[in-house]
C-alpha cells in the first residue's frame, strides 16, 4: 500500500519513516514539506543517508490522492483539519498525529486549542485510536485521530481501573513526565539546552490541551462526568513519558489482584505489558519501541492505588501507535513493522 507523509521533516515523520522503512506492506510514496520541498530528506536528516532517497516535496491534493492510499498527518495543530477533508472527499485515509480531530466538541476544541475546530462532520466521523481500547473501531475508520502522548500513556493505565469499577472516577491524579522530544523538533526557549538539562519543570498546570482529551475518554469508560487533575514536567531526556496516576481504591484491593485485573484486561495485546508484582517500569525499559508497560502498587493504609504507565512519546506516543492504527485499518497483525525490542541502555 502506498503511503505519503505530510510534515516530513519534524519528529514524528521520520519516526514514521522508520517503522515504515520496514514495514511489508507498505511504500513510502511521498514525504510531503511545506519548508523544505525540494531538498533531499537525508539533507535534513543526515541518518537515512542512501536509505531514505525521496525528495520532500510539495502538496498538491489532487495529484498526491492519485499516488497513494493513506495519507499521515504528522504536522501542528491546525494543518490536518484544513486538509484531511481533500482527502477524504476523494476516500484516501488519513490518520492524523496532531489533535485537530480528537475532541467531538468544536466547543472544548475552541476553548483548549483557542482556534476554531474542524467542521462537526469530521470531529464525528473521526475515530480516536487508543489501538488496545478501540480496536474494533479503527478497523473501520476512514479518519483516524491518533492520541496525543500523555492521554496515550494516562489512559492505557486508567481505562481498565474505570472498566472494573475499582476506583473513584472523581479522585483521579494523574502526575506525568515528558522528555523533551515531546515538544517537537522545533526550538524553544523552554527546551534550549542551558534552560532544560539538570533541571526540571512543572508547566501548563490546569492548562493543558490534554486534559479535555484524557476526561472525554475516562468519561466514557466511567459513564458519567468527571474532571482530572492533570500535571505536566518536563525532564532532560530525549524520549519517554511517565504517567503516575493515583486513584482512590473503592474497596480493599490488592496489589496482586489489580495486576491480575489488568492481565486479564490486555489478554491478546501485547504492546500493554504488566509488569509483576514489586516491578515499577522506568521510560528506558520501553525506549524506542511501541511498548506499553504498566505497574502497581495497592497502599492498604492509604486506599490510594498508584499506576505507573510508561511510553516512548514518539513511539507509542505518535508514530508506533500511528501504524499500528493503520495495521489494525487494513487487517494487517497490529504489530507488523513494529517488532523492535526496546534499545537498552
Ligand atoms: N513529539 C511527540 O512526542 C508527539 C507529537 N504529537 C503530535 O504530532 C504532530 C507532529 O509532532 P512533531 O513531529 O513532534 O512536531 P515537529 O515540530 O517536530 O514537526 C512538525 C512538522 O510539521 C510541519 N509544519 C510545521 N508548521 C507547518 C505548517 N504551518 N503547515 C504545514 N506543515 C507544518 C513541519 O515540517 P515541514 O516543514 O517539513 O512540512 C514540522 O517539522 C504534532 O501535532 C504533535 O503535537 C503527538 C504525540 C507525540
Ligand atoms: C514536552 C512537551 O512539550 N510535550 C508537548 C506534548 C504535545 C503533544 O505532542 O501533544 P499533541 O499531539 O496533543 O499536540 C506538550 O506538552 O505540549
Amino acid at each position: 500500500m502506498k503511503v505519503a507523509i505530510i510534515g516530513g521533516t519534524g519528529y514524528g515523520a521520520i519516526e514514521l519513516i522508520r517503522f515504515l522503512y520496514n514495514h511489508p506492506y507498505t511504500e513510502i510514496e511521498a514525504i510531503i514539506s511545506h519548508s523544505q520541498s525540494g531538498e533531499r530528506l537525508d539533507s535534513v536528516y543526515p541518518h537515512v543517508t542512501d536509505l531514505v532517497i525521496e525528495p520532500l516535496e510539495t502538496l498538491n491534493i489532487d495529484q498526491l490522492a492519485e499516488r497513494v492510499e493513506l495519507v499521515f498527518f504528522a504536522t501542528p495543530p491546525g494543518i490536518s483539519k484544513k486538509l484531511a477533508p481533500g482527502f477524504l472527499a476523494k476516500r484516501i485515509k488519513c490518520i492524523d498525529l496532531s489533535g485537530d480531530f480528537r475532541l467531538k466538541s468544536s466547543q472544548v476544541y475552541q476553548d483548549w486549542y483557542q482556534g476554531s475546530a474542524a467542521e462537526q462532520q469530521y470531529l464525528d466521523l473521526a475515530v480516536y485510536g487508543l489501538s488496545e481500547i478501540y480496536t474494533e473501531e479503527v478497523k473501520n475508520a476512514e479518519l483516524i485521530a491518533n492520541p496525543g502522548c500523555y492521554p496515550t500513556a494516562s489512559l492505557l493505565g486508567l481505562i481498565p481501573a474505570l472498566n472494573h469499577g475499582m476506583v473513584d472516577p472523581q479522585s483521579i491524579i494523574i502526575d506525568a513526565k515528558s522528555g523533551v522530544s515531546g515538544a517537537g523538533r522545533s526550538t524553544s526557549l523552554n527546551t534550549h539546552y542551558p534552560e532544560m538539562n539538570e533541571n526540571l519543570k512543572a508547566y501548563k498546570l490546569g492548562q493543558h490541551k490534554h486534559i479535555p482529551e484524557i476526561e472525554q475518554a475516562l468519561q466514557i469508560e466511567a459513564g458519567k462526568e468527571l474532571k482530572v487533575a492533570f500535571s505536566t514536567h518536563l525532564v532532560p531526556m530525549t524520549r519517554g513519558i511517565m504517567s503516575t496516576i493515583y486513584v482512590n481504591a473503592i474497596e480493599e484491593i490488592s496489589t496482586k489482584e489489580v495486576i491480575e485485573a489488568y492481565t486479564a484486561f490486555y489478554d491478546g495485546h501485547p504492546f500493554v505489558r504488566v509488569r509483576r508484582e514489586g516491578e515499577l517500569p522506568a521510560t528506558r525499559e520501553v525506549y524506542g519501541s511501541n511498548f506499553c508497560d504498566l505497574g502497581f502498587y495497592s497502599d492498604q493504609r492509604t486506599g490510594k492505588l498508584t499506576i505507573v504507565s510508561v511510553i516512548d512519546n514518539l513511539v507509542k506516543g505518535a508514530s508506533g501507535q500511528a501504524v499500528q492504527n493503520m495495521n489494525l485499518l487494513n487487517g494487517w497483525e497490529p504489530s507488523t513493522g513494529l517488532n523492535y525490542l526496546p534499545i537498552y541502555p
